[in-house]
């Protein structure tokens, strides 16, 4: 099977995690892309979905389905994304498609991520993917000396500029061992929009596409997620 098969085949295995009668949270990339195709089959059978990115949306109502602002939804049940690296514990890497803000902003509102990838994404320790990192431009060259500080090898994507009008630093060469801590320190680097680790907002359930087929990852928390606690603690 090709990469994009695969693809569509944990697309399609994803219709089984929506909830009908709510609202689904939607990602963006080319695996949500064939989501999203196999959701317009739902669409009678759903409130709507909240998107994550202009590209997405362009997607969804193309296809008949109901667009729903994310400031009118409380909660979301799930969160249906792609993702550039997932490790065994269910953090990610991604921003490969540079949603990674929106992205984050809805998968906040869920109560599951559900990932959804060929096997290639699957790693042991996150970082051979140039980590994704979207910053505010006045901020870019400063925060790109930081991550060379720590190892890093910054580039500017080119020519690109995030929905939010923002820019994107692809890190080479960090090995992300402690994804959370990580995740921790760079958000809160000044300029920094969002940081394309998902640890907070780390996966419940990984639908894998392999040549066997679709292969189920549930990931067993001994962190509660972000959305878990109270922050900052009590
Ligand atoms: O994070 C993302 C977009 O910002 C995507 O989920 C990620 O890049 C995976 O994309 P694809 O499904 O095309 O492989």
């Amino acid at each position: 099977m090709t990469q994009d098969e695969l693809k569509a085949l944990v697309a399609q295995a994803a219709l089984a995690y929506v909830v009908p009668g709510t609202v689904v949270g939607v990602g963006t990339g080319s695996t949500v892309d064939h989501f999203i195709d196999a959701l317009a089959s739902m669409k009678d059978r759903i409130v709507g979905a909240v998107s994550s990115s202009d590209r997405s949306t362009e997607r969804l109502r193309a296809r008949g389905i109901n667009v729903v602002d994310a400031s009118s939804v409380e909660r979301l049940a799930v969160y249906i994304d792609g993702a550039d690296e997932i490790d065994h514990d269910g953090n990610m890497i991604k921003g490969g498609g540079a949603a990674l803000t929106r992205e984050k902003i809805v998968a906040d509102l869920a109560n599951d991520f559900i990932c959804i990838a060929d096997a290639s994404k699957l790693v042991p320790v996150l970082g051979k993917f140039p980590l994704p990192v979207e910053v505010i431009p006045m901020a870019a060259t400063q925060l790109a000396r930081r991550f060379q500080r720590i190892g890093g090898q910054p580039t500017l994507r080119d020519g690109v500029v995030t929905d939010n009008g923002c820019h994107i630093l692809d890190v080479r060469g960090l090995q992300i061992t402690d994804p959370l801590a990580s995740e921790i320190e760079i958000n809160q680097w000044p300029g920094v929009v969002t940081v394309g680790i998902f640890a907070r907002h780390r996966a419940s359930v990984c639908l894998l596409g392999t040549s066997e087929g679709v292969k189920t990852m549930r990931f067993a928390h001994n962190v509660p997620a972000v959305r878990d606690t109270a922050y900052p603690p009590v």
